[in-house]
């Protein structure tokens, strides 16, 4: 356990020194490119109850996707962490987005005291926009360490009669050949990267 914990850190540093090296420019080359290929999906398509996380600047940059979301006139939901775990709550509008405070670790976020749609309680969710430090392309995931993400699809996978799309965006940096996994880790369906 201990062995694949330190495994777990080493890979979070190598991809934080990788992306270090890329420029803004890029990034934002990349982040088009994987949002092209979101748009594409039928599944994004079809889709009613949506999740994203809001970006940092060393993820794909999602702000483009809660605009698309909000445009069509789908329910749109961002993660809201504390100690007590993460739930998905409603984002409401993009003056709502542009207007949410940012936690210590400098992710947008709505205020814990606000009252917000969850969206478990409200019909759950049909595809879910998933973050990570790296992946494989057969969807094994390395988060940031927090186990938020790893407990939220678990419970979600078991609570919903159909389990949400599970998609993740990254930079072609963060795809590894191989991860080092435990049975908390959950498989996502799909990465989506640029060339
Ligand atoms: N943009 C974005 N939002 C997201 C996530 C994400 O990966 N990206 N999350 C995905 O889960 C959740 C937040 N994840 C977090 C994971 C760890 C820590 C944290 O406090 N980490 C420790 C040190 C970690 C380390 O560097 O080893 C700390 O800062 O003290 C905070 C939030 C929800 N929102
Ligand atoms: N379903 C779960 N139930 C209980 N503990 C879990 C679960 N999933 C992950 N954890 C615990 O959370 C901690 C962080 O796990 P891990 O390093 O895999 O997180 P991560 O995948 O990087 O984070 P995240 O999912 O938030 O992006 C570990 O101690 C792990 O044992």
């Amino acid at each position: 356990m201990a062995a694949i914990a330190s495994a777990k850190a080493a890979i979070r540093t190598e991809i934080a020194e990788k992306l270090q090296l890329l420029t803004s420019e890029e990034k934002q080359r990349q982040s088009k490119e994987v949002l092209q290929k979101l748009l594409n999906l039928t599944s994004f398509q079809n889709s009613k109850r949506v999740s994203t996380y809001l970006s940092l600047s060393n993820e794909i940059d999602t702000e483009p996707i809660v605009r698309k979301i909000i445009e069509d006139g789908k329910e749109c939901f961002v993660p809201r962490y504390s100690k007590a775990g993460m739930e998905m709550v409603k984002l409401n509008s993009m003056e709502d987005w542009e207007t949410l405070p940012v936690t210590s670790w400098g992710i947008k976020q709505p205020r814990l005291k606000d009252q917000r749609d969850n969206a478990l309680d409200t019909g759950g969710l049909d595809f879910i926009v998933v973050p990570g430090v790296a992946f494989t392309s057969s969807g094994l995931r390395l988060g940031h360490g927090g186990g938020y993400y790893d407990k939220y699809l678990k419970n979600i996978k078991e609570s919903q009669a159909k389990s949400p799309a599970l998609v993740a965006v990254a930079f072609k940096e963060q795809l590894l050949e191989d991860l080092p996994i435990t049975e908390n880790d959950v498989q996502i369906d799909m990465v989506l990267y640029a060339e």
